[in-house]
């Protein structure tokens, strides 16, 4: 009985992941990045705290574009015509991703700075330039 409706909410959960997917380009945008970022840490070793960072970057954005997406769709549910609260709602859940979107690139920024100082350093030496 428990794991039927522990099946049930895992179904409701992925069909929301996978709607946010299908009709959110940001979304897909931000999957997209994400895989890049996440080859890009793998290509480079970078730590296993320094890959946590940035997963939970990640995932900050996702989940704030999820919500975002959540809110957008009961906004449209309850009215199609223009009211200052609707305004309100989707400006404020914007400004959630917004944010979480800034700290991935804060913490992108912080994470790989070390490794891509030492790439530039390293191809800059071997190619007879800076030392
Ligand atoms: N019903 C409404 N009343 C007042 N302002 C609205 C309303 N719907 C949207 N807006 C304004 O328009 C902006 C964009 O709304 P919209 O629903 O197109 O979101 P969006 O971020 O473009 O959506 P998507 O993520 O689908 O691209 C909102 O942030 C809000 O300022």
């Amino acid at each position: 009985m428990a794991r039927d409706s522990f099946r049930k909410s895992l179904g409701y959960a992925l069909s929301g992941l996978a709607y946010a997917l299908r009709t959110q380009p940001n979304m897909r945008f931000h999957f997209g990045a994400a895989l890049v970022v996440v080859a890009v840490a793998l290509l480079l070793g970078v730590g296993v705290r320094d890959f946590l960072f940035i997963l939970f970057a990640i995932i900050l954005v996702v989940i704030a574009e999820m919500f975002n997406t959540a809110v957008e769709t009961v906004v449209n549910l309850y009215t199609n015509k223009y009211h200052p609260l609707a305004r309100v709602a989707k400006d404020v859940a914007a400004g959630a991703v917004l944010l979480a979107a800034l700290n991935s690139m804060v913490v992108g920024l912080l994470v790989f700075y070390p490794y891509l100082h030492a790439f530039v350093r390293y191809w800059a030496r071997s190619l007879g330039g800076v030392n």
